[in-house]
């Protein structure tokens, strides 16, 4: 699996912390980090952009989003085609947003979640798979709502 990071300038120690799980507990796991790489401020629509574009044309499979609280790089995220961004703070939101929503993308902030709790959401949404029956119907109804 091939999975894309990035965060704003509010969640730089988050991502840090979520790339050193990702190395030590999903190592055949390839990581590609999208920056930003320090403190100065940046936008998150472009970091949004930056992670989520690889995943909606196939060439990563999924990404992780961090941004101050994770809802504006989540709202970012959800603007791109293909793309399906949950915003989560508990592990329970976590296996739902992959049994239920098949989302390719996890958002969380760095500003409201603790990296303990951050990485039990990264460890629950990385080895929970996709329900499928009436969760794929509805799941291609999202997909649809893009074309209208
Ligand atoms: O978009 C956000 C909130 O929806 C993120 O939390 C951003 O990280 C935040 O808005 C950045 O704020 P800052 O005051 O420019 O650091």
């Amino acid at each position: 699996m091939k999975l894309v990071i990035g965060s704003d300038h509010g969640a730089v120690e988050l991502k840090e912390e979520i790339k050193d799980l990702l190395k030590a507990e999903f190592p055949d796991v390839e990581v590609e980090d999208m920056g930003t790489f320090g403190k100065e401020s940046v936008d998150y629509p472009d970091i949004a952009e930056k992670v989520c574009t690889p995943v909606a044309k196939g060439e990563a499979d999924r990404g992780i989003v961090l941004c101050g609280t994770g809802i504006g790089i989540s709202i970012a995220a959800n603007k791109v085609k293909g793309i399906r961004a949950a915003l989560c703070h508990e592990t329970y939101t976590a296996k739902m947003s992959r049994q239920h929503n098949n989302a390719n993308i996890l958002a969380m902030g760095g500003r409201t979640t603790g990296p303990e709790i951050a990485k039990e959401i990264v460890r629950t949404w990385m080895t929970t798979e996709f329900e499928g029956g009436r969760h794929e119907r509805r799941v291609n109804k999202i997909m649809a709502l893009e074309q209208k």
